[in-house]
């Protein structure tokens, strides 16, 4: 073959990929469909795709991602949230139809913040009479907004917000400030330039009293000309290291009046006359963020899944060294340590993609109750949302990093698709609630929950573990064979989690005992706090995973692969974390030579299937915008193609020859003479 062809992407799929997809022991679109949530679901998706990636628009945004000047790639980004917005419109799509379009075409863009954030805060924070008037005009689009709460000083101490909504009855308005530089507004998405109005969260004043954060819309910019109106002063915060299309953004608000039917009334009011009256708790003005934490946890999924099956894929075309000497070099694949990079995130996926199923469908459950004014599954809701939001993006960002690393050199490359999703995955553990503080309100639910039991209450939910009648324990491992049980695997975890647990109250209660104040008792143990939500999220991810594969409606076949998937996702988490389950006592170090043994054992097993596996996510190459990864496996056609797109090379010689180099190499060899 000639050099001149070596761009020319084959038209079959790569041997050594079709070799993997012979072997796989259960047809793949089974799979997919069990993903999707049945064959009709999948095929909802499919018209999507074709519908989305038919506009060359659409093909074209990952090549902006990868080459374009942070300008190019903003503009680019409005262009993708205008063409989103008018298919939304025009299809008329319903909620899931919407989620499953942001899915395929990669998950940023400019104004990605009016659906995510802007309209389900006037859902969950309106009066009906509000919704009907803004909630109309937002949803035709007739105005663009954001979510603005955290600050320059407090991102996650709500409590601390320092800009004020003071009342003035006089004129029936309010009146917004940003009194000090940390009170101004940084880092709301799509507030830099794209935004004309925000849901700005603010410290209401009434009568001299300051009454907590409320909501309360404001107008940013004209909606003739776009320029910030009179005493708004608001802009882009600045270069990050991901999340390119989206201008995340300062505010800075100067005596800004707006009506008193601009604060948002659901749970709280302020009558003509500037009497506060709430009738809910605080609290509930966090809806919005409960909402995104589930749907930051189903982002994880979407994560690691593609990262799983770039990583996968190109790990089945690469060969590298022998194995066998006789033979030829060996697929990376075939080596147990690469295995070992790329399973636990393979597991992590089908983890995470069962376990935000269930908390989707209890969401969903919680919140028709909560619209309704019943708030009684608030707290177990927060606890659940936000350990699985930490859980999901903690595990998530470690399995996705350690996937780059297992793509060698070439994972390091943008065409790779990987390394961008380290950049895009890295934020999602401090967004929406930063992790160790979402850990931290777990514990305290926690805490509460097991002294409730401690008193004999019936616990129910997610914590009703707490208050199981524990008979002394006895680890069920009694043979390797027995690791295999996945309920024996998730009664390892319930103790773990339940003495972990216990530990961590009487230390907590004997230091106050001892005389430390409670903050400071609570201060001395936040590690082991965090230690042991940790332990408690763990525990409930196995068992939502594990009870989603028992009750699977599938062939035997698959249900066979995911029990060791399932499996190895315990197995391999007992390992990792073996020093907590020793010292709890609820695996001995004989167990922990047998679990060692299976996790070994099960890395083959999954081995045949692996391809498969990630096949059944079934990511289309434009979603997953990776050289490596792409279905056919031609991942070194795909990358030598790619430099094609690259501006360096549009001209054989750079114009900085001409300017720099030109000069330098003339006066050296001028000196050489
Ligand atoms: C386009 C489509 C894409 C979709 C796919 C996504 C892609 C993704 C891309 C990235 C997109 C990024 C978009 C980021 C957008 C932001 O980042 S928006 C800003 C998010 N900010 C935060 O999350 C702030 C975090 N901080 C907090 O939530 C609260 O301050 C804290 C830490 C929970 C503390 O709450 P607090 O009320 O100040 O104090 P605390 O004493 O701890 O709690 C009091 C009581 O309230 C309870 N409580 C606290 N919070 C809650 C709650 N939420 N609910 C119920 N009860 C609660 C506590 O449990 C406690 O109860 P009790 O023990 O007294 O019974
Ligand atoms: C890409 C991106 C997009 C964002 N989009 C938006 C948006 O659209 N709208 C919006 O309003 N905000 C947005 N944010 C802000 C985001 O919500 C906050 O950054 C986040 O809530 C964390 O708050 P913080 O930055 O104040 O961190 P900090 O709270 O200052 O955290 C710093 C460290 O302090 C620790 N810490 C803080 N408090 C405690 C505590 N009580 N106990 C123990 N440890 C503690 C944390 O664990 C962490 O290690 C965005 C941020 C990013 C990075």
């Amino acid at each position: 073959m000639s050099y001149l062809e070596f761009g020319a992407i084959p038209l079959q799929v790569n041997p050594d990929l079709q070799e993997e997809r012979d072997q796989a022991s259960f047809h793949v679109t089974e799979l997919t469909h069990i993903i999707d949530g049945g064959a009709e679901k999948t095929q909802l998706r499919k018209r999507l795709e074709k519908l989305i990636y038919s506009d060359p628009d659409f093909r074209r945004f990952p090549d902006v991602r990868t080459f374009g000047t942070k300008s190019e790639f903003y503009g680019a980004s409005v262009l993708k949230s205008i063409k989103l917005f008018q298919l939304r419109k025009e299809h008329q799509w319903t909620d899931e139809e919407s989620d499953i379009v942001h899915s395929l075409v990669d998950h940023g863009h400019a104004l990605g913040l009016h659906h995510a954030m802007f309209i389900p805060a006037l859902e969950r924070l309106a009066t009906d009479e509000q919704k009907a008037k803004w909630l109309t005009i937002a949803k035709q689009y007739k105005i663009l907004g954001t979510y603005a709460q955290t600050e320059l000083g407090h991102g996650t101490y709500l409590q601390g917000l320092e800009t004020t909504a003071t009342y003035d009855p006089g004129t029936q308005e309010f009146i917004l400030n940003t009194p000090t530089i940390s009170a101004m507004k940084w880092w709301p998405g799509s507030l830099g330039k794209s935004s004309n109005y925000a849901i700005v969260l603010a410290t209401l004043i009434t009568r001299g009293k300051r009454h907590g954060m409320h909501p309360f819309v404001v107008q940013l910019r004209s909606l003739e000309d776009h320029q910030p109106l009179p005493g708004i002063k608001v802009g882009e915060i600045g270069a990050k290291m991901g999340t390119l299309s989206t201008d995340n953004g300062y505010l800075i608000l100067n005596n800004i009046r707006i009506l008193r039917e601009n604060m948002l009334m659901k749970n709280a009011q302020v009558s003509p006359d500037g009497t506060f009256t709430a009738s809910a708790p605080n609290q509930a003005n966090y809806a919005t963020m409960v909402l995104l934490r589930v749907r930051i946890s189903e982002f994880a999924y979407t994560n690691i899944s593609k990262a799983v099956t770039i990583g996968i894929r190109y790990s089945a075309v690469r060969r590298q060294s022998k194995l066998d000497p006789e033979e030829k070099e060996a697929k990376i694949l075939e080596y147990q340590t690469q295995q070992y990079k790329l399973f636990p995130g393979l597991a992590l996926a089908y983890a995470i993609l069962f376990s935000t199923k269930l908390l989707k469908k209890k969401y969903r459950e919680a919140q028709t109750e909560i619209m309704k004014g019943n708030l009684q599954s608030l707290p177990e809701l927060h606890c659940e949302t936000s350990g699985s939001k930490a859980f999901c993006t903690e595990h998530m960002l470690k399995e996705v990093e350690i996937i780059r690393q297992s793509c060698g050199g070439h994972g390091y490359l943008a065409a790779s698709g990987i390394g961008m999703m380290t950049s895009s995955s890295a934020p999602l553990v401090t967004v929406e609630g930063e992790n160790t503080v979402m850990y931290l309100q777990v514990a305290r639910y926690l805490l509460k929950r097991f002294s409730n039991a401690k008193s004999g209450e019936q616990i129910e939910g997610c914590t009703s573990y707490l208050s199981m009648n524990h008979a002394p324990y006895l680890c069920p491992f009694l043979s390797e064979k027995d690791c295999r049980n996945l309920s024996s695997l998730c009664d390892v975890y319930r103790y773990r989690a339940f003495i972990v647990i216990s530990r961590v109250v009487r230390t907590v209660q004997t230091d106050i005992k001892d005389g430390l104040p409670q903050h400071d008792a609570f201060n001395k143990n936040l590690v082991h706090l965090v230690r042991a939500a940790r332990a408690h999220c763990y525990f409930n991810v196995v068992k939502d995973f594990a009870e989603a594969v028992k009750e699977l409606d599938a062939s035997i076949q698959i249900c066979t692969v995911l029990i060791s998937l399932c499996c190895f996702f315990a197995v391999h988490g007992i390992v990792e974390n073996s020093g907590d389950f020793l010292q709890t006592q609820t695996i001995g170090v004989e167990q922990l030579k047998w679990l060692k043994n299976l996790q070994t054992s099960l890395l083959a097993e999954i081995r045949p299937n692996a391809v498969a596996l990630v096949d059944a996510f079934d990511y289309h190459d434009i979603t997953l915008t990776s050289a490596l990864g792409s279905y056919d496996g031609n991942a070194y056609e795909r990358l030598y193609q790619s430099t094609e797109k690259d501006s360096m090379n549009s001209q054989e010689v750079h114009s900085s020859y001409h300017t720099y180099l030109k000069p330098f190499i003339q006066e050296m060899n001028k000196a050489k003479l």
